[in-house]
Protein backbone atom coordinates (compact mmCIF):
# COMPACT_ATOMS: atom_id res chain seq x y z
CA UNK A 1 0.00 0.00 0.00
CA UNK A 2 1.31 3.53 -0.78
CA UNK A 3 1.93 5.58 1.91
CA UNK A 4 -1.26 8.22 0.54
CA UNK A 5 -2.93 5.53 0.56
CA UNK A 6 -2.25 4.27 3.96
CA UNK A 7 -2.54 8.26 5.47
CA UNK A 8 -6.43 8.26 3.99
CA UNK A 9 -7.34 5.33 6.08
CA UNK A 10 -6.28 7.06 8.93
CA UNK A 11 -7.77 10.32 7.64
CA UNK A 12 -11.00 8.34 7.31
CA UNK A 13 -11.08 7.85 10.92
CA UNK A 14 -10.11 11.45 11.38
CA UNK A 15 -11.36 14.56 9.83
CA UNK A 16 -9.63 16.96 11.36
CA UNK A 17 -8.81 19.13 8.68
CA UNK A 18 -12.18 19.34 6.34
CA UNK A 19 -12.10 23.50 6.72
CA UNK A 20 -8.75 24.91 6.55
CA UNK A 21 -8.31 28.22 7.94
CA UNK A 22 -5.57 30.08 6.55
CA UNK A 23 -5.12 32.74 8.69
CA UNK A 24 -4.31 29.99 11.43
CA UNK A 25 -0.46 28.93 11.11
CA UNK A 26 -1.78 25.58 9.87
CA UNK A 27 1.34 24.45 9.20
CA UNK A 28 2.25 24.27 12.54
CA UNK A 29 0.14 21.24 12.65
CA UNK A 30 1.40 19.27 9.77
CA UNK A 31 2.60 15.62 11.29
CA UNK A 32 5.70 14.65 9.41
CA UNK A 33 6.83 12.19 11.90
CA UNK A 34 5.99 9.14 9.35
CA UNK A 35 6.37 10.62 6.24
CA UNK A 36 7.43 13.46 3.73
CA UNK A 37 5.81 16.85 3.75
CA UNK A 38 4.78 16.64 0.24
CA UNK A 39 3.11 13.86 -1.60
CA UNK A 40 2.02 13.65 -5.14
CA UNK A 41 0.92 10.49 -6.14
CA UNK A 42 0.32 9.17 -10.03
CA UNK A 43 -0.46 13.23 -10.91
CA UNK A 44 -1.95 13.42 -14.37
CA UNK A 45 -3.08 17.04 -16.03
CA UNK A 46 -3.84 17.25 -19.56
CA UNK A 47 -3.65 20.55 -21.76
CA UNK A 48 -6.50 20.06 -24.46
CA UNK A 49 -5.11 15.88 -24.49
CA UNK A 50 -1.74 16.40 -24.12
CA UNK A 51 0.19 14.99 -20.64
CA UNK A 52 1.64 17.68 -19.08
CA UNK A 53 2.16 15.74 -16.54
CA UNK A 54 1.90 11.46 -16.52
CA UNK A 55 1.12 10.13 -13.22
CA UNK A 56 3.87 12.01 -11.84
CA UNK A 57 4.44 10.41 -8.20
CA UNK A 58 7.27 13.10 -5.94
CA UNK A 59 7.56 12.88 -2.55
CA UNK A 60 9.49 15.44 -0.69
CA UNK A 61 10.56 14.86 3.01
CA UNK A 62 10.96 17.66 5.82
CA UNK A 63 14.05 19.86 5.72
CA UNK A 64 15.13 18.77 2.85
CA UNK A 65 16.99 20.56 -0.16
CA UNK A 66 15.66 18.78 -3.52
CA UNK A 67 16.52 20.38 -7.08
CA UNK A 68 14.31 19.21 -10.07
CA UNK A 69 16.06 19.26 -13.48
CA UNK A 70 14.70 18.26 -16.85
CA UNK A 71 14.35 19.52 -20.45
CA UNK A 72 11.93 22.54 -21.71
CA UNK A 73 8.63 21.02 -21.45
CA UNK A 74 9.36 18.32 -19.09
CA UNK A 75 6.00 19.46 -17.14
CA UNK A 76 8.30 21.25 -13.90
CA UNK A 77 6.18 24.29 -13.76
CA UNK A 78 2.51 22.24 -13.89
CA UNK A 79 4.49 20.48 -11.22
CA UNK A 80 4.36 23.86 -8.88
CA UNK A 81 1.12 24.75 -10.32
CA UNK A 82 -0.53 21.61 -9.19
CA UNK A 83 0.87 22.35 -5.66
CA UNK A 84 0.19 25.83 -4.88
CA UNK A 85 -3.78 25.00 -6.37
CA UNK A 86 -2.94 26.75 -9.76
CA UNK A 87 -3.47 23.69 -11.20
CA UNK A 88 -6.05 21.52 -10.96
CA UNK A 89 -4.99 17.70 -11.62
CA UNK A 90 -7.02 15.23 -13.74
CA UNK A 91 -6.66 12.85 -11.50
CA UNK A 92 -4.21 11.80 -8.68
CA UNK A 93 -3.29 13.07 -5.14
CA UNK A 94 -1.29 15.55 -3.62
CA UNK A 95 -0.79 16.09 -0.08
CA UNK A 96 0.88 18.78 2.46
CA UNK A 97 2.10 16.36 5.29
CA UNK A 98 -0.54 13.85 6.00
CA UNK A 99 -3.50 15.67 6.56
CA UNK A 100 -4.03 18.39 4.20
CA UNK A 101 -5.38 17.41 0.58
CA UNK A 102 -3.76 20.00 -1.31
CA UNK A 103 -6.75 19.54 -3.84
CA UNK A 104 -9.21 20.81 -1.95
CA UNK A 105 -7.22 23.85 -0.91
CA UNK A 106 -7.18 27.00 -3.40
CA UNK A 107 -4.17 28.84 -3.73
CA UNK A 108 -4.82 32.04 -0.89
CA UNK A 109 -4.82 28.72 1.60
CA UNK A 110 -2.13 27.18 0.51
CA UNK A 111 0.08 29.89 0.85
CA UNK A 112 -1.30 30.31 4.45
CA UNK A 113 -0.91 27.02 4.80
CA UNK A 114 2.62 27.08 4.64
CA UNK A 115 3.73 26.34 0.61
CA UNK A 116 5.56 29.57 -0.82
CA UNK A 117 6.45 30.06 -3.99
CA UNK A 118 8.74 32.19 -5.85
CA UNK A 119 8.44 32.74 -9.15
CA UNK A 120 11.79 33.25 -11.84
CA UNK A 121 11.19 36.83 -12.22
CA UNK A 122 11.37 39.02 -9.10
CA UNK A 123 8.00 40.39 -8.21
CA UNK A 124 9.48 42.62 -5.60
CA UNK A 125 7.84 46.61 -4.87
CA UNK A 126 10.36 48.56 -6.63
CA UNK A 127 8.80 52.13 -5.35
CA UNK A 128 9.38 50.80 -1.97
CA UNK A 129 12.26 50.18 0.32
CA UNK A 130 14.02 46.69 1.05
CA UNK A 131 12.44 46.67 4.63
CA UNK A 132 8.79 48.13 3.20
CA UNK A 133 8.80 45.09 0.63
CA UNK A 134 9.37 42.75 4.13
CA UNK A 135 6.89 44.35 6.32
CA UNK A 136 4.13 44.22 2.65
CA UNK A 137 4.99 40.64 2.81
CA UNK A 138 4.62 39.98 6.47
CA UNK A 139 0.82 41.75 6.49
CA UNK A 140 0.01 39.15 3.54
CA UNK A 141 -2.11 39.83 0.76
CA UNK A 142 -5.12 41.32 3.24
CA UNK A 143 -3.08 43.53 5.11
CA UNK A 144 -0.84 45.38 2.56
CA UNK A 145 -2.77 48.86 2.52
CA UNK A 146 -3.00 49.42 6.10
CA UNK A 147 0.44 47.55 6.79
CA UNK A 148 2.95 50.66 5.85
CA UNK A 149 1.09 53.14 7.97
CA UNK A 150 0.69 50.80 11.13
CA UNK A 151 3.43 50.44 14.05
CA UNK A 152 5.52 47.60 13.80
CA UNK A 153 5.36 45.77 17.14
CA UNK A 154 9.20 44.83 18.64
CA UNK A 155 8.97 41.08 17.82
CA UNK A 156 7.77 42.11 14.16
CA UNK A 157 11.46 44.57 13.88
CA UNK A 158 13.49 41.68 15.25
CA UNK A 159 11.64 39.52 12.71
CA UNK A 160 12.60 41.87 9.91
CA UNK A 161 16.12 42.50 11.12
CA UNK A 162 16.70 38.75 11.15
CA UNK A 163 15.00 38.19 8.00
CA UNK A 164 17.34 41.23 6.26
CA UNK A 165 20.91 39.42 7.77
CA UNK A 166 19.33 36.14 6.72
CA UNK A 167 19.35 37.46 2.77
CA UNK A 168 22.65 39.04 3.01
CA UNK A 169 20.56 42.35 2.68
CA UNK A 170 21.52 43.85 6.14
CA UNK A 171 23.14 46.55 4.90
CA UNK A 172 20.37 47.83 2.19
CA UNK A 173 17.35 47.49 4.18
CA UNK A 174 16.85 51.08 3.53
CA UNK A 175 17.28 51.27 -0.03
CA UNK A 176 14.66 51.58 -2.50
CA UNK A 177 14.20 47.38 -3.93
CA UNK A 178 13.87 49.13 -7.70
CA UNK A 179 17.63 50.48 -6.69
CA UNK A 180 18.92 46.74 -6.32
CA UNK A 181 20.78 44.25 -8.52
CA UNK A 182 18.82 41.76 -9.73
CA UNK A 183 20.86 39.15 -7.29
CA UNK A 184 19.61 41.26 -4.56
CA UNK A 185 15.83 41.61 -5.94
CA UNK A 186 15.78 37.70 -6.18
CA UNK A 187 17.14 37.69 -2.62
CA UNK A 188 14.93 40.10 -1.49
CA UNK A 189 11.64 38.39 -3.00
CA UNK A 190 12.93 35.27 -1.01
CA UNK A 191 13.20 37.20 2.44
CA UNK A 192 9.35 38.22 1.68
CA UNK A 193 8.26 34.50 1.29
CA UNK A 194 10.59 33.52 4.48
CA UNK A 195 8.60 36.45 6.10
CA UNK A 196 5.36 33.93 5.59
CA UNK A 197 7.69 31.82 7.64
CA UNK A 198 6.76 28.69 5.01
CA UNK A 199 7.24 25.08 5.45
CA UNK A 200 7.79 24.65 2.26
CA UNK A 201 9.67 27.06 -0.01
CA UNK A 202 9.09 26.41 -4.13
CA UNK A 203 12.20 28.14 -6.04
CA UNK A 204 11.95 28.48 -9.89
CA UNK A 205 15.08 28.96 -11.57
CA UNK A 206 16.69 31.37 -8.90
CA UNK A 207 20.07 32.21 -10.63
CA UNK A 208 18.71 33.03 -14.17
CA UNK A 209 21.03 36.63 -15.05
CA UNK A 210 22.68 36.23 -12.22
CA UNK A 211 26.01 36.92 -11.86
CA UNK A 212 28.59 33.82 -10.60
CA UNK A 213 29.46 35.85 -7.31
CA UNK A 214 25.44 36.25 -6.95
CA UNK A 215 25.35 32.73 -7.89
CA UNK A 216 27.71 31.54 -4.83
CA UNK A 217 25.70 33.31 -2.24
CA UNK A 218 22.53 32.13 -3.48
CA UNK A 219 23.52 28.62 -2.90
CA UNK A 220 24.81 29.35 0.30
CA UNK A 221 21.34 31.09 0.87
CA UNK A 222 19.12 27.91 0.22
CA UNK A 223 21.58 25.32 1.32
CA UNK A 224 21.35 27.37 4.83
CA UNK A 225 17.21 27.42 4.39
CA UNK A 226 17.14 23.69 4.12
CA UNK A 227 16.75 21.87 7.60
CA UNK A 228 14.28 24.76 8.75
CA UNK A 229 11.97 24.58 5.36
CA UNK A 230 11.86 22.30 2.40
CA UNK A 231 13.36 23.79 -0.23
CA UNK A 232 12.70 22.57 -3.70
CA UNK A 233 14.38 24.23 -6.73
CA UNK A 234 13.73 24.06 -10.10
CA UNK A 235 16.94 25.16 -12.27
CA UNK A 236 18.72 24.28 -15.34
CA UNK A 237 22.00 25.94 -14.59
CA UNK A 238 23.70 22.21 -13.80
CA UNK A 239 26.97 24.20 -12.35
CA UNK A 240 24.57 25.87 -9.33
CA UNK A 241 22.43 22.57 -9.07
CA UNK A 242 25.66 20.94 -8.34
CA UNK A 243 26.93 23.46 -5.46
CA UNK A 244 23.31 22.99 -3.78
CA UNK A 245 22.41 19.26 -5.24
CA UNK A 246 21.59 16.28 -2.39
CA UNK A 247 19.11 14.32 -4.17
CA UNK A 248 18.13 15.59 -7.76
CA UNK A 249 15.03 14.36 -9.34
CA UNK A 250 14.94 14.47 -13.31
CA UNK A 251 11.45 14.86 -14.98
CA UNK A 252 10.87 13.68 -18.27
CA UNK A 253 7.75 13.81 -20.55
CA UNK A 254 5.87 14.62 -17.03
CA UNK A 255 7.53 11.64 -15.21
CA UNK A 256 10.30 11.26 -13.30
CA UNK A 257 12.96 9.78 -15.02
CA UNK A 258 15.54 9.31 -12.27
CA UNK A 259 16.13 10.24 -8.78
CA UNK A 260 19.37 10.12 -6.54
CA UNK A 261 22.44 12.00 -5.74
CA UNK A 262 24.07 14.53 -8.40
CA UNK A 263 26.68 12.02 -9.60
CA UNK A 264 23.79 9.44 -10.17
CA UNK A 265 21.70 10.95 -12.27
CA UNK A 266 24.38 12.42 -13.96
CA UNK A 267 25.88 9.13 -15.13
CA UNK A 268 22.55 7.44 -15.66
CA UNK A 269 22.41 7.17 -19.37
CA UNK A 270 18.47 8.00 -20.49
CA UNK A 271 19.39 11.57 -18.12
CA UNK A 272 22.33 11.82 -20.62
CA UNK A 273 20.14 11.29 -23.36
CA UNK A 274 17.36 13.40 -22.72
CA UNK A 275 18.81 16.50 -20.98
CA UNK A 276 22.69 16.40 -20.06
CA UNK A 277 23.48 15.85 -23.89
CA UNK A 278 21.39 18.55 -24.70
N1 LIG B 1 -1.77 26.27 -19.89
C1 LIG B 1 -1.26 25.42 -20.77
N2 LIG B 1 -1.93 25.11 -21.91
C2 LIG B 1 -1.42 24.24 -22.78
N3 LIG B 1 -0.24 23.61 -22.65
C3 LIG B 1 0.47 23.88 -21.55
C4 LIG B 1 0.01 24.81 -20.55
N4 LIG B 1 0.94 24.85 -19.56
C5 LIG B 1 1.95 24.02 -19.93
N5 LIG B 1 1.66 23.44 -21.12
C6 LIG B 1 2.49 22.46 -21.82
O1 LIG B 1 2.81 21.45 -20.88
C7 LIG B 1 4.15 21.02 -21.06
C8 LIG B 1 4.88 21.15 -19.75
O2 LIG B 1 5.11 22.52 -19.49
P1 LIG B 1 5.90 23.06 -18.24
O3 LIG B 1 5.89 24.55 -18.34
O4 LIG B 1 5.35 22.47 -17.01
O5 LIG B 1 7.36 22.51 -18.50
P2 LIG B 1 8.73 22.92 -17.80
O6 LIG B 1 9.44 21.67 -17.47
O7 LIG B 1 8.46 23.87 -16.68
O8 LIG B 1 9.49 23.67 -18.98
P3 LIG B 1 10.57 24.86 -18.93
O9 LIG B 1 11.84 24.26 -18.43
O10 LIG B 1 10.65 25.31 -20.34
O11 LIG B 1 10.04 25.93 -18.01
C9 LIG B 1 4.74 21.86 -22.18
O12 LIG B 1 4.67 21.10 -23.38
C10 LIG B 1 3.83 23.06 -22.23
O13 LIG B 1 3.76 23.58 -23.54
Amino acid sequence: MKWLDATREVMRRDQVFDVVRPAQPVSAGLDTRHGPILYLEDVTVSFDGFRALNELTLYIDDGELRCIIGPNGAGKSTMMDVITGRTRPDHGAAWFGQRLDLLRMDETEIAGAGIGRKFQKPTVFPHHRVVENLELAMAGPRGVWSALGARLSGEARDRIDSVLKEIGLGEAGHELAGKLSHGQKQWLEIGMLLMQNPRVLLVDEPVAGMTHQEMDRTAELLTRLAGRHSVVVVEHDMEFVRSIARQVTVLHQGGVLAEGSMDEVQSDPRVVEVYLGE
